[in-house]
């Protein structure tokens, strides 16, 4: 087989397992698969250069470190959440939002992950720039570490234009393995997960945060144009494309479906394979959201339903 053709095989095959695994959660090969591709992969890209190009899956460890994070400004603010932390506030909030559209509206329910909110920009397909929440309107450019989440792809199956806004997170199996290696080398120990994530985040050697093993959700789109009507609907196109959507998120019409939905994953969530510090409630249709619109600091068509604090068990 020709070689540029090789290489273009190699690349679907390697997003189509990124696909399996980072968005359906259904791998179809073994890990080991996967690598020894990606080696393959890599190989031809050396002996080749000239069949490398940008949005390769191979590219994504970067270049030199950097000496600093640019600023970058959030054309869209990246708001923070309300809460609320008992079922009676739940039921005020829906309550609320009932009253200023004048009928139940219908929401999505979604897991809040504790990791850090970050943003991605893509032109015609091809990530371009991803940053910080910073302070909600001034971010950090940190393109370069977001390129090593595998969650994360270069290039999309579409050439569409939008940002996806989403959280990056650690794994807890990745958190734990990471502070084991910190203890036997007589280092610092991560508090959580989120820490560990953020302080990945902020390598300004690439390299580093490639060996983290983070990962990536993406939980919203900002997008000028009509791509689609409703934040249900907004999760399904974005996994559509390749970028990791966590499918634990329901529609619910009723504060007592969202309690429930609530409540399984109060018992659920010591197995999730990441932390979650909470739960997201977002009215689904964006005509509805608009028409609910802000507070100073907060969307008023979204809260998040926080857990108690667990209980710290000092053995
Ligand atoms: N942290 C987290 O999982 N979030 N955060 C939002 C959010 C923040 C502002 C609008 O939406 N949504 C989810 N699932």
């Amino acid at each position: 087989m020709e070689m540029a053709e090789r290489v273009e095989a190699l690349r679907q095959k390697l997003n189509q397992y990124g696909y399996e695994y980072y968005v359906l959660d259904r791998p179809s090969v073994p890990d080991a698969e996967y690598d020894r591709l990606m080696n393959e992969l890599i190989e031809i890209e050396t002996d080749y250069p000239e069949l490398r190009s940008p949005d390769s899956p191979t590219q994504r460890v970067g270049g030199a470190p950097l000496d600093a994070f640019v600023k970058v400004t959030h054309d869209t603010p990246m708001l923070s959440l309300g809460n609320v932390f008992s079922k009676e506030e739940l039921v005020e909030w829906v309550g609320r939002i009932e009253k200023d559209l004048g009928y139940s509206p219908l929401f999505v329910a979604e897991l809040k992950f504790d990791g850090l909110a970050v943003s991605l920009k893509y032109e015609a397909g091809r990530l371009v720039r991803g940053a910080t929440r910073g302070d909600g309107t001034t971010g950090e450019d940190i393109t370069q570490n977001l390129k090593t989440i595998r969650a994360i792809p270069l290039r999309l199956n579409e050439d569409v234009t939008f940002e996806v806004r989403g959280e990056a997170y650690m794994p807890k199996r990745s958190f734990e393995h990471l502070n084991d290696e910190r203890e036997r080398l007589g280092e610092p120990l991560f508090a959580n997960p989120r820490n560990a994530a953020a302080g990945s985040l902020r390598q300004l050697d690439s390299k580093i945060a490639a060996a983290r093993n983070l990962a990536f959700f993406a939980y919203g789109l900002v997008s000028t144009d009509d791509l689609v009507a409703s934040h249900d609907e907004s999760l399904a196109y974005l996994g559509r494309l390749g970028i990791a959507v966590s499918q634990e998120y329901t529609t619910c019409q009723t504060a007592d479906e969202l309690w429930d939905y609530i409540e399984t994953y109060v018992t659920r969530r010591s197995e999730l394979p990441y932390e979650i510090d909470g739960i997201v409630i977002k009215v689904a249709a964006y005509e509805e959201q608009e028409q609910l619109g802000f507070t100073a600091k907060s969307p008023r068509w979204a809260v998040a339903y926080k857990f108690p604090a667990e209980e710290v068990v000092t053995t």
